[in-house]
């Protein structure tokens, strides 16, 4: 069975205070004896550091949101994988689809990213997921066989198995735009559906191992009531979790259900 893994993406919310006592409140839930499950939380690239010491003596890893696909140099305001890796970060969030659709990232900009985060040993969490015109126009498939493969294209498959107990693999989350930040959520038939394609597309680009080996997570309006069946399905391994992530007292009965998966 895969790992299950719940992320909790805080986008650009919270403050240094608010953001270090939810970091503390979900790390005492997990603490390193619980590890059946991976836990992660994503916050704002300010508070990485104060998260990160909040977080030291838990089973919770820590996220960026964002990365550039340079190591260093003249590019102002940009981050590249190996600060983040600096700073302790296991998994970098690449390709969202608020920076698909409101920074305006392609495909081609997102592959370069998840190249230089692989090679600098970051986990990626791998983004994609169709909007509502492309669902009605019966394009969802069409449009994530095109991120899949935009988002990972020259990578080979031991580039994203991940090496032994390390956290440099490739995870993806399928995040239909509908339902981020909508409280429309897929039906958990719906996101079976588009995992089993997600999964087939990786066994035919990348082999059975990798496709049985990655997990993918849903996002998209989980919640503490829709969390378990979500989880049920066979091919959903977790959750990308934005509004609830926010508070413990949500997010950690997401986490709960994920453990009551193993
Ligand atoms: O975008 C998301 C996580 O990355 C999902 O956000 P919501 O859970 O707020 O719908």
């Amino acid at each position: 069975m895969r790992r299950p893994f719940v992320a909790g993406n805080w986008k650009m919310n919270t403050t240094a205070a608010s953001g270090c006592e939810l970091a503390r409140a979900i790390a005492e839930a997990v603490p390193t004896s619980r590890d059946a499950v991976d836990v992660l939380v994503a916050p704002p690239l300010p508070y990485l550091d104060c998260v990160d010491d909040e977080l030291a003596k838990s089973a919770v890893m820590l996220g960026a949101q964002n990365c550039y696909h340079e190591k260093e140099g003249a590019f102002t305001g940009e981050v590249s994988p190996q600060m983040l890796a600096d700073l302790d970060v296991d998994y970098v969030i690449l390709g969202h689809s608020e920076r698909r659709h409101i920074l305006g990232e392609t495909d081609e900009d997102i592959n370069k990213k998840v190249t230089a985060a692989l090679a600098a040993g970051l986990g990626v969490i791998l983004c994609v997921g169709e909007t509502l015109e492309e669902r009605e126009a019966g394009q969802t498939n069409e449009v994530l066989a095109r991120q899949l493969s935009g988002g990972l294209k020259g990578l080979a498959a031991d580039q994203l198995a991940g090496g032994v107990g390390g956290n440099d693999d490739l995870v993806l989350a399928y995040e239909p735009v509908w339902a981020i930040g909508t409280g429309k959520t897929a039906t958990p038939e719906m996101a079976q559906e588009a995992h089993a394609f997600l999964r087939g597309k990786l066994a035919e680009g990348w082999g059975d191992d990798l496709a049985a080996a990655t997990r993918i997570q849903y996002g998209g309006s989980v919640k503490p009531a829709n969390a378990a069946e979500l989880l049920a399905q066979p091919d959903v391994d977790g959750a990308l979790v934005g509004g609830a992530s926010l508070s413990a007292e949500n997010f950690l009965p997401i986490v709960e259900a994920a453990f009551a998966q193993v």
